[in-house]
C-alpha cells in the first residue's frame, strides 16, 4: 500500500542506509472539514512523541484567536506580504479558505525537515491537491466528522467563530465530506487513509498506526545518533 513503503527500499536497505545518508521520515498531510479534529489530534501526537513531529507553521491573513501564538499556531500577516512572497515563490502552495489567504510556505517545512522530524501540515482540499504537484510525497489522511449535524456542534462549543464563519466553515465541509466519500475522487484516489473522528481516542489510534513506521523511522534514527 502506499503507506507500507518506504519510498520503494526494503526495510534492511533502510536500516544501513539510515541515519548517516540521510533517509528522512516522509512528511504527513492532515486534511479534512475544519472542526473535524485535525488541530487536536496534532496536538496529541506533539505531546506523545517528543522529539518526533514537528508542525509545519503556515501563514494566514486571518485574525488570531484568543490564545493563540503567532509563529506556533500560525504565521499572522496580511495580504499584501503574503501575495508578494507568493510571487516570488517562496510558497509550496496557497489557497484562499473562508475569505482568508493561508499557504505553506518552503522555509516552514523545511525548518522542520532539517531536524529529521516528521513534517505535519494542515491544510484544506485546494492545498492538497497543489501539493500533489510536488516532490514532497506525505501520507495524505483525511480526518472526518461523523456527520455535518455533529461538526456543527463542535464548531459552535469550540465558540471561535462569528456566525459568518461558521456557515462558510460548514459550506466548505460539505464540499470536503462530499469529495472525501467519493471513491474515486478521494479515498484511495487522493488520501492514503480516511479517519472517522467519532471516539477521539479511536480516531488518535488508528493515526498513531497509520504513522507508526514513520515513528519508528525516527526513534531509531535518533537511537543510533545516541549510540555513535
Ligand atoms: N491550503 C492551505 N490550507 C491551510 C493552511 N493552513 C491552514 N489551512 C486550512 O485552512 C482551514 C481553516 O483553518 P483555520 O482558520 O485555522 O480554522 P479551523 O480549521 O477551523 O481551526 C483549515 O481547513 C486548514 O486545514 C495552509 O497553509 N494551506
Ligand atoms: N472526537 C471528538 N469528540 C468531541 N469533540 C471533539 C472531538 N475531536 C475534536 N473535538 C472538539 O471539536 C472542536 C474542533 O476540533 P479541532 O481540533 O479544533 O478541529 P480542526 O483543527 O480540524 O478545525 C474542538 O473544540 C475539539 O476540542
Amino acid at each position: 500500500s502506499a503507506i507500507g513503503s518506504l519510498a520503494g527500499y526494503p526495510p534492511s536497505t533502510l536500516n544501513r542506509l539510515a541515519p548517516e545518508s540521510g533517509v528522512r521520515p516522509r512528511p504527513v498531510v492532515l486534511s479534512g472539514p475544519s472542526g473535524a479534529g485535525k488541530s487536536t489530534l496534532m496536538k496529541m501526537l506533539l505531546r506523545d512523541y517528543d522529539g518526533v513531529f514537528g508542525f509545519s507553521v503556515s501563514h494566514t491573513t486571518r485574525d488570531p484567536r484568543p490564545g493563540e501564538v503567532d509563529g506556533k499556531d500560525y504565521h499572522f500577516s496580511n495580504r499584501e506580504a503574503m501575495q508578494e512572497d507568493i510571487d516570488d515563490g517562496k510558497y509550496i502552495e496557497n489557497a484562499e479558505f473562508s475569505g482568508n489567504l493561508y499557504g505553506t510556505s518552503k522555509s516552514s517545512v523545511d525548518d522542520v525537515r532539517a531536524k529529521g522530524l516528521i513534517c505535519i501540515l494542515d491544510v484544506e482540499i485546494q492545498g492538497v491537491r497543489n501539493i500533489k504537484e510536488t516532490d514532497l510525497d506525505p501520507i495524505y489522511v483525511s480526518i472526518q466528522p461523523p456527520s455535518i449535524e455533529i461538526l456543527e456542534k463542535r464548531l459552535r462549543d469550540r465558540n471561535t467563530e462569528t456566525e459568518e464563519s461558521l456557515q462558510k466553515r460548514l459550506e466548505a465541509a460539505r464540499v470536503d465530506m462530499e469529495l472525501s466519500r467519493s471513491p474515486l475522487l478521494s479515498y484511495p484516489g487522493v488520501f492514503d487513509v480516511l479517519i472517522v473522528n467519532d471516539d477521539l481516542e479511536e480516531a488518535y489510534d488508528k493515526l498513531q498506526s497509520v504513522l507508526i513506521e514513520e515513528i519508528t523511522k525516527v526513534q531509531s534514527t535518533k537511537k543510533e545518533k545516541c549510540n555513535s
